[in-house]
């Protein structure tokens, strides 16, 4: 998920900035003042701690971090994305902004556009940056024919979550959702054969909203000027899909800021 540091880097490494406390299934108290569930994510900016109760899904930690930069870099003039991010042979980057399972992932792993990553970047004044290693791409339903460059990253080293498998032949069943729709695959990003290490790109030329309007609100595909662009990035219109936030079994409208409103800690206008 995030990036792992070199040998040396680990020798040298010091004090951490930040610590993530896991505990897994170990519960949140609920009946702690305001808590509503046994999960809980919290965060805290002066502590520079994070800690997850009562949940086992992986998502949180780099979802964790992803919020933690969203404060962290505002505050230093940069621009976080929740977008995935590719670049073509004249260097000409695009992102992909959507919320969870609307295509980032799937979309930025074109063959002949080199992946800088698929879900979360930094864009400066130098161009853009992935904050991440790794990429933890959806996979129910993943076959090679369709998906060749995530099936083929999938190997030794990757993580699968909440997949099912035959626990003799151990074979993996992708169209199995026994334990939920939201399985995983984690990799590391160099597993993608066209990766762009170091993850880093120019400024980007095309910005694609993967608004995936489930109502027909919106024509297909449309091409904005950049005011439009603007607007529509702020006022974030699109469709929670089935498959990663609990209780969402089926396509939902919804306003996102940014398309990805529920990991601001600003106001998006800031
Ligand atoms: N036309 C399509 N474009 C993108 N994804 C699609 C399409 N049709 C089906 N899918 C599926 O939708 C899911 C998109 O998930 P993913 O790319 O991981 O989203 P994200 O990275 O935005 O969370 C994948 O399971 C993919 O196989
Ligand atoms: C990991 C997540 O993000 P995405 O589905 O965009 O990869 C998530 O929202 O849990």
């Amino acid at each position: 998920m995030l990036i792992r540091p070199t040998a040396q880097e680990l020798e040298e490494f010091g004090e951490p900035d930040f610590v993530i406390y896991n505990a897994g299934a170990f519960p949140a108290n609920k009946y702690t003042n305001y808590m509503t569930s046994q999960t809980s994510i919290d965060l805290s900016l002066k502590h520079k701690e994070m800690v997850i109760l009562g949940t086992m899904y992986a998502g949180e930690m780099k979802k964790g971090v992803f919020t933690l930069m969203h404060y962290l870099m505002p505050m230093q003039g940069k621009l976080s994305l929740h977008s995935g991010c590719n670049v073509g042979a004249a260097g000409d980057v695009t992102l992909f902004f959507g919320l969870s399972g609307t295509g980032k992932t799937t979309l930025s792993a074109d063959p002949k556009r080199p992946l800088i990553g698929d879900d979360e970047h930094v864009w400066s004044d130098n161009g853009v940056f992935n904050i991440e290693g790794g990429c933890y791409a959806k996979c129910i339903g993943l076959k090679p024919e369709t998906e060749p460059e995530i099936w083929n990253a999938i190997r030794f080293g990757t993580v699968l979550e909440n997949v099912d498998y035959d626990p003799v032949t151990r074979e993996v069943d992708y169209t199995s959702q026994r334990l939920t729709e939201n399985t995983r695959a984690s990799y590391p990003i160099e597993y993608m054969a066209n990766a762009r290490i170091p993850c880093v790109g120019g400024h980007p030329k095309n910005v694609i909203l993967l608004a995936c309007d489930a109502f027909g609100v919106l024509p297909p595909v449309s091409r904005l000027t950049p005011e439009q662009a603007m607007y529509h990035f702020i006022s974030g219109y699109t469709a929670k899909v089935a498959g990663t936030e609990v209780g969402v079994t089926e396509p939902q409208a919804t306003f996102s800021a940014c398309f990805g409103s529920a990991f601001l800690m600003l106001h998006p206008y800031k």
